[in-house]
């Protein structure tokens, strides 16, 4: 498993912002899933995120997941593409563009330990935060094995969360908001990982609306009163069910362009670690116990 050195070269004490050192050295990095569909941003908001750690000396670990991206603006730690070539998978295998992305991830899958391994090795500084950019095509990491097996591996790791990438501007039609929202519903469902709704491209326009929508979904059934086909009646009676899913979601604001929200997105991943540690952990820790056992009595 290749690797390239850690992006940056922070002194121990600036890894990090509050903390004593001794106590941020013995922490684990935080480990930040970055999905969403394609185009919202995702490769965009690795870049920002790496340019924005390294103007505070952070130092961070960066896995580029996406088989078929052909250009990352941020150099990463970790490259799916140095393992498997996604291009000769398709032609091996006889494969079409998703067929191969998600082959390519399998073989990855079945490596992961060694990238679980690289992650944990001691390094100085300690990287406060590992992020993965996945592939847009959002169900091949989601819903295919090896995107759980590449999950659970973290999540049983290090303290994990998922970055749920919107396109902002696109989101202003409000089918188009619900498809996000049943994206990351499903994604919250699927891993029950603390979830960040990442609005992007607040440069273009703010995300005001979407906020107004999940708070109040009256407000969400007047944007969309004046539609009547069936998409829009099933998103005015999805709009009540996901009222419940909302409560439990931190969202933020951000443009991975210019750089605008990067703090408050931070400020979220830091309560999203918490999340994990009060509530994932135990669950996790309840599951391993109960396999131990069954294991055990066999
Ligand atoms: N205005 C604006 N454009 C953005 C922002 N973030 C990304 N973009 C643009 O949106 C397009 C898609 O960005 P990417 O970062 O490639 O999106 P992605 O989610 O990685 O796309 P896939 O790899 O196809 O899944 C590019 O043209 C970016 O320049 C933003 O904050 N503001």
């Amino acid at each position: 498993m290749a690797e390239a050195e850690a992006s940056t070269s922070a002194p121990a004490t600036a890894s990090s912002d509050a903390e004593p050192a001794s106590h941020a050295a013995q922490k684990k990095p935080v480990v930040v899933l970055v999905i969403g569909m394609a185009g919202s941003g995702k490769t965009t908001l690795m870049q920002r995120i790496s340019l924005h750690l390294q103007g505070q000396s952070t130092a961070n670990y960066l896995i580029n997941l996406d088989p078929a991206v052909l250009d990352t603006p941020y150099e990463p730690n970790i490259d799916i593409r140095d393992t498997v070539n996604y291009k000769n998978v398709m032609k091996q295998y006889n494969l079409g563009p998703n067929g191969g992305i998600l082959t390519a991830l399998n073989l990855f899958a079945t490596r992961f330990d060694q990238v679980v391994a690289l992650c944990e090795k001691p390094r100085e500084p300690t990287p406060r935060f590992i992020v993965a950019d996945t592939p847009g095509q959002i169900e091949i990491f989601t819903w295919s094995a090896s995107g759980a097996i590449i999950t659970e591996a973290l999540a049983s790791a290090f303290p994990t969360m998922v970055a749920f990438v919107v396109d902002t501007p696109r989101c202003a039609h409000p089918q188009t908001f619900m498809s996000n929202m049943l994206q990351a519903v499903s994604i919250l469902y699927k891993t029950r990982l603390p979830l960040l709704l990442v609005f992007n491209k607040v440069d273009v326009m703010a995300h005001d609306f979407a906020v107004a929508w999940m708070k109040d979904y009256e407000v969400f059934r007047a944007a969309i009163a004046a539609e009547s086909t069936y998409a829009a009646e099933l998103s005015r009676s999805l709009c009540l069910v996901l009222e419940e899913f909302y409560e439990g979601l931190a969202t933020v604001g951000v443009s991975a362009a210019t750089g605008e929200g990067m703090d408050a997105f931070f400020a979220a991943i830091d309560s999203c670690a918490k999340d994990y540690e009060q509530n994932y952990l135990p669950e996790l820790q309840r599951r391993q116990q109960e396999r131990d056992e069954v294991e055990g009595s066999e």
